[in-house]
């Protein structure tokens, strides 16, 4: 087992419970998709999973090791070994494509070396090779500030793969793109989790994209985890009733 939740539950400071009682193992291997309504805790999900916050209550194992309430020390070691992709792509907007990919393996580094960007000819060699798999070799001495939307979401899944990660874990990936770079990006993403053997939990808006690549799907509303299986079990009713009162959040 890769990944264990055991009942956790969030509730922020300002009262409200953004996760209430979820429990989930995840296996190796899978692509799993979150969906649900605005607000329903999908992001706060994620953010616990990789220690961005801590849980209220339940308990949180990774590689069987139980993570719920590590050091601080021991959060760096865990997220080196946990890959993330975020909606507005976190790059370094003046630095260049390579530049950025290299960053993936800034968890690896010593202070010294991070500070002076020293990399390792094997490192750079990786960075390319990743830029390769995402058809952005051509951009690599580009600023990220110059490329389009889209390739720096490819530079994005390209930075995350470079630190080597067992577990990717995808915050709406492509809410900011249009429907045919989100197609394009996911295509990238999943020929490379697959081709790599990386597990992948993402969270996603379009239902209809989370049918498409995902292994299994698991459904949020209102903090509560409402369904969890795979694709063909998703009905269109228990999606009626998943986003039922999103008009009211
Ligand atoms: N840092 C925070 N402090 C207080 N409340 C928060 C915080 N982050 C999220 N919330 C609240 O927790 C609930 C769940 O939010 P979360 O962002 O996890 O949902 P989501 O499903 O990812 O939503 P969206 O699809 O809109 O991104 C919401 O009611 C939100 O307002």
């Amino acid at each position: 087992m890769l990944l264990s939740i055991k009942n956790i539950s969030k509730r922020y400071k300002n009262g409200i419970d953004a996760l209430n009682d979820v429990s989930l193992d995840v296996e190796k291997g899978e692509f799993i998709s979150i969906i649900g309504p605005s607000g329903s805790g999908k992001s706060t999900l994620l953010r616990s999973i990789n220690k961005m916050i801590d849980v209220t209550s339940g308990s949180i194992y990774f590689e069987n090791h139980d993570i719920t309430n590590m050091k601080k020390k021991e959060i760096k070691n865990i997220r080196r070994e946990m890959g993330m992709i975020f909606q507005n792509y976190n790059l370094v907007e003046r630095l260049t494509a390579i530049e950025n990919v290299l960053h993936g393996q800034l968890g690896y580094k010593s202070t010294f070396s991070s500070i002076f960007g020293i990399y390792t000819k094997k490192e750079k060699k990786e960075a390319f090779n990743l830029l390769e798999k995402v058809n952005m070799t051509k951009y690599a001495y580009q600023k990220c500030s110059e490329l389009s939307g889209g390739q720096k979401q490819r530079i994005g899944i390209a930075r995350a793969i470079m630190q080597n990660p067992k577990l990717l874990l995808c915050d709406e990936p492509i809410a900011s793109l249009d429907p045919k770079s989100s197609e394009n990006i996911m295509d990238y993403l999943k020929k490379i989790v697959t081709e790599m053997k990386i597990t992948c939990i993402i969270n996603l808006h379009q239902v209809d994209i989370a049918k498409k690549y995902s292994t299994r799907i698991i459904a949020l509303n209102k903090g509560k985890k409402v369904f969890d299986g795979k694709v063909e079990n998703l009905t269109d009713k228990i999606i009626e009733d998943v986003y039922k009162n999103e008009e009211n959040e």
